[in-house]
């Protein structure tokens, strides 16, 4: 039978809107899976026939011990009190308690003046892993699909700026000689804090090692680790290179705006490398994004927050940087929070072997080379330089010597070749016949520690003394230890 012509919608609209509100209630309180009422303090004063089958598992066996309570102690984890607050609906949201998940509606309920008088619960679906499936895997599938293409597009962005994760970590430090132990534990501790670090000491001595070994052992270690290095930046480039450049701000390339290293540092590391070679101008505006954790990218006038921590590194003598106006006093007490000198290879020349023995690997694996031994001869002869390029002078020294022979024993007179064409300074070369300061024989291994150490020591020192034709002050240097810490090691009192 067709609608009677007598049953048409009234013509005013506060009748029509009584009538739609009545009639989306009736659809709701059919069509959905249960509703209930609150009050304006929040107690539940009605639910209706479909919500009583939660009851049970709710807690409550009789609707009287249900209806009358605070909504928030009947219903574990309810939002009505917020919606009461608030005065806002909550449209669509995911209600998890021990009766199970359901998904739900929450609306204020007004009276004619506007006031929240209350509010009404709905749930729509009360088996949301069966009833939404199909919606529920489409969603999934979107947001596997979304975390990948954001993953892709980091790590994407990380290699074309030059961050990345860390590539060495403390175990890649080479060297168990009491300088390197130190150097380690320092930077061991480092790491567990948020401050930031400076690295002092001269080229080639692993302070970007260590600057990776930090990132890597800090809680930003999930982190970008980004590098720059101030010297090898133009000084023209290195405001939009360190903080960015806005959208808008230039015309051609940079049209669309570039982020800069803090910000693509953001939750990680900053390594700054040769931050004394760092301008005047630049200093200043380093020191405020320290201070302030905010920067302000090239051509815009707003402040971006930053939380990056920044290790720094350098090989010049800051406090005479400072001294002669080139360094900011501010900004060098600002990075000397946590000061780390990394020691030249030659004050922990006992590493050598180790080290030759890890750089040879990497070399010859690399090449495909069979790695060969190093004569006692030989070695002697490595130890003995002054190597002021350090650990990487000491790496081409053994490229070359690789690239050189085709034995399977390096000898002596093939190292002091390769030594005097890359012109490494001899500052200790030792005798033909001198006694290599290795490490003690196996044999030994059982003696106590203290006898061991104090025997390698001793070797080190007389494989030094033999290299400086006997000048007690030279060799001293060359160990980096004292006249009187020589004459101990010797067994003697000076
Ligand atoms: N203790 C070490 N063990 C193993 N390899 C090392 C060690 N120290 C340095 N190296 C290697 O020596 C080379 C130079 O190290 P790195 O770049 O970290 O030095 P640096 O002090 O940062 O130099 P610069 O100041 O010139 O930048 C790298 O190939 C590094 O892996």
């Amino acid at each position: 039978m067709s609608p009677s012509l007598s049953a048409q919608l009234p013509t005013d609209v506060q009748s029509i809107l009584t009538l739609a509100a009545r009639s989306l209630f009736d659809v709701f309180a059919n069509a959905s899976e249960g509703m209930l009422l609150v009050d304006r303090s929040g107690r539940v004063v009605w639910i209706n026939d479909q919500y009583r089958r939660y009851l049970p598992a709710l807690g409550f066996s009789k609707e009287s011990d249900f209806v009358g309570q605070p909504v928030s102690s009947v219903v574990q984890n309810t939002q009505m009190h917020q919606v009461i607050e608030t005065g806002k609906p909550i449209l669509v949201d995911l209600l998890t308690n021990q009766a199970g998940t359901f998904v739900v509606s929450r609306f204020p309920l007004r009276d004619e003046a506007g006031q929240v008088i209350g509010a009404l619960g709905v749930v729509l679906f009360d088996q949301p892993q069966s009833n939404l499936q199909p919606l529920m895997s489409k969603f999934a599938l979107m947001q596997r699909e979304l975390d990948e293409t954001r993953d892709a597009l980091a790590a994407q962005r990380r290699s074309a700026s030059g961050a990345r994760q860390a590539k060495y970590s403390f175990a890649s430090f080479v060297g168990a000689s009491a300088a390197a132990a130190e150097v380690k534990r320092q930077a061991r501790r480092t790491a567990q804090t948020h401050s930031p670090v400076l690295l002092l000491g001269e080229t080639g001595t692993g302070k970007e090692l260590l600057a990776h070994a930090i990132h890597a052992a800090s809680t930003r270690s999930r982190g970008p680790l980004v590098s720059v290095n101030i010297a090898a930046v133009p000084e023209t480039l290195l405001e939009a290179e360190f903080f960015g450049v806005a959208p808008g701000a230039f015309t051609g390339a940079e049209r669309k705006g570039r982020d800069g290293k803090f910000k693509l540092a953001d939750g990680g590391t900053l390594f700054l490398d040769e931050v004394g070679d760092m301008p005047l101008g630049i200093q200043a505006k380093l020191l405020r994004a320290l201070q302030e954790g905010e920067i302000e990218p090239l051509g815009s006038n707003s402040l971006l927050p930053v939380d990056v921590r920044i290790v720094a590194a350098t090989s010049r003598d800051l406090p005479a940087l400072v001294r002669a106006g080139q360094f900011r006093e501010d900004l060098f007490y600002r990075l000397h929070v946590l000061p780390v000198k990394v020691p030249a290879l030659r004050e922990r020349v006992q590493d050598i072997p180790a080290l030759v023995e890890v750089l040879l690997e990497d070399i010859c694996g690399r090449n495909g080379q069979v790695q060969p031994e190093l004569s006692h001869e030989a070695m002697a002869l490595l130890m003995g330089q002054g190597w002021r390029g350090n650990v990487r002078e000491l790496r081409n020294v053994l490229e070359q010597l690789m690239v050189r022979t085709e034995s399977a024993q390096v000898d002596v007179a093939l190292v002091r070749s390769v030594l005097s064409d890359a012109g490494v300074d001899q500052i200790a070369p030792p005798a033909s016949s001198s006694v290599p300061a290795l490490p003690a024989p196996s044999g030994q291994a059982t003696a106590p520690l203290w006898v061991q150490v104090a025997e390698l020591e001793r070797q080190a020192v007389q494989a030094a003394l033999q290299g400086t034709g006997g000048n007690k002050v030279a060799a001293a240097r060359q160990l980096g230890i004292s006249r009187a810490k020589l004459y101990q090691c010797l067994g003697q009192n000076g």
